[in-house]
């Protein structure tokens, strides 16, 4: 699991703009499952690119879209029996993710290797991976058992622990507290090392970009604009419908600007300035005590965390995917509490054994 050919859906790059989509299923609008197509069992739905078409049958009558641009083009179809449509999309990326019976989660549940955590370096993403998806950034809460579960891990990799984020350094520390660990924020343009050690570039204002997005896309339409050094996150959890606004909004405040790039992440377009990266950032914790020499590991749930996949790989190390969605990883958990179980096991094997057989 976890590798191009096994895994279930696809995704579109920002060079290949025309999608379409024939299939049979009713859209089901409105929250909290924006993004779900129901189909009836057996039914067949095809989704690609033109000249490179897939088809899915739907064994447990779900399809669920991770972005909703796929919902625009669904939507004024009004999807009925072979339906068909066709539209221009944005430049961005696009993922779409079959949900899955479950026996085929008992499939992806096995896939998940064991290991000897502590002989590892393990890098581990915040939100979709240790925390529950929230509507708003702000409302994200980590358990206490899992920030047990984080100090027992960074106790038995000696330390070789890291956090590789989008958010900023001070408010993953927020999310983590009483814990301060080594960590990489705003996807790498910031970093703290194993010392505490700040390296962080030196960021220009984006001030007037984030005031811009407030007054044409501002909090009154339920649209959330976060503010981070050298980047600018705009949230359309709460209005999806307003999509498109969004990435029209954020191109036209970057205009020329050659140093800024987008990203697009779970329901957020992210101004940010280039040359930063989670691969970058994992690379250069792994230059260092004491991450160096070990094993990497990391796990992610997003496409911003490709780039953290890609390091991991081409280092032989442990990568692995939350949730569906096309991916460079080669493990996948089915979600943020199988994750965390299966971390929480592997904390507990030291030398093969568990903590229970070793008393
Ligand atoms: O790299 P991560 O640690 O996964 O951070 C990625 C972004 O996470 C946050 O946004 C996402 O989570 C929010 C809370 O669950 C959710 O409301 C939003 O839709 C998601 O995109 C965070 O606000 C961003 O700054 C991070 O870049």
């Amino acid at each position: 699991m976890g590798n191009r050919s096994r895994s279930y859906g696809w995704s579109a790059s920002s060079s290949q703009k025309h999608v379409w989509f024939c299939g049979i299923g009713a859209f089901v609008p409105g929250r909290p499952r924006p993004n779900l197509v129901q189909a009836p069992p057996g039914s067949l739905a095809r989704f690609g690119l033109v000249g490179r078409l897939r088809e899915q049958r739907a064994s447990a009558g779900e399809f669920e879209c991770a972005s909703s641009a796929w919902r625009a083009l669904l939507a004024p179809k009004r999807i009925g029996r072979k339906a068909r449509g066709s539209a221009q999309l944005p430049d961005l990326s696009l993922e779409c993710s079959v949900k899955r019976n479950s026996a085929k989660r008992e499939e992806a549940r096995a896939l998940l290797p064991n290991i000897e955590i502590s002989d590892f370096a393990v890098f581990l993403d915040l939100d979709g991976t240790l925390v529950e998806i929230a509507d708003r950034p702000d409302r994200v809460r980590m358990t206490r058992s899992t920030v047990d579960l984080l100090a027992v891990l960074r106790d038995r990799t000696d330390n070789a622990l890291a956090m590789i984020s989008g958010r900023e350094i001070q408010c993953i520390d927020r999310i983590l507290r009483p814990l301060k660990l080594p960590a990489a924020g705003v996807h790498g343009l910031q970093r703290r090392d194993a010392a505490g050690v700040l390296h962080a570039r030196e960021t220009p204002d984006l001030g007037r970009i984030v005031s811009a997005l407030e007054q044409t896309i501002g909090e009154e339409n339920g649209i959330v604009v976060e503010r981070k050094p050298g980047a600018a996150a705009v949230h359309f959890r709460q209005r999806p419908d307003l999509e498109r606004d969004c990435y029209r909004a954020v191109r036209a405040v970057i205009g020329e600007r050659m140093d800024l790039h987008v990203m697009h992440g779970k329901m957020v377009f992210e101004i940010l300035l280039k040359g930063g990266g989670k691969g970058k950032a994992i690379e250069a914790f792994l230059s260092e005590r004491p991450f160096r020499g070990r094993k990497p590991l990391f796990a992610g749930d997003d496409t911003t965390d490709e780039a953290g996949f890609r390091v991991i790989n081409a280092r032989g190390g442990v990568s692995i995917k939350i949730g569906g969605g096309e991916t460079l990883a080669h493990h996948r958990a089915a979600n943020v509490s199988h994750f965390r179980n299966w971390l929480s096991v592997q904390v507990k094997h030291v030398n093969g054994m568990s903590a229970d057989e070793r008393s």
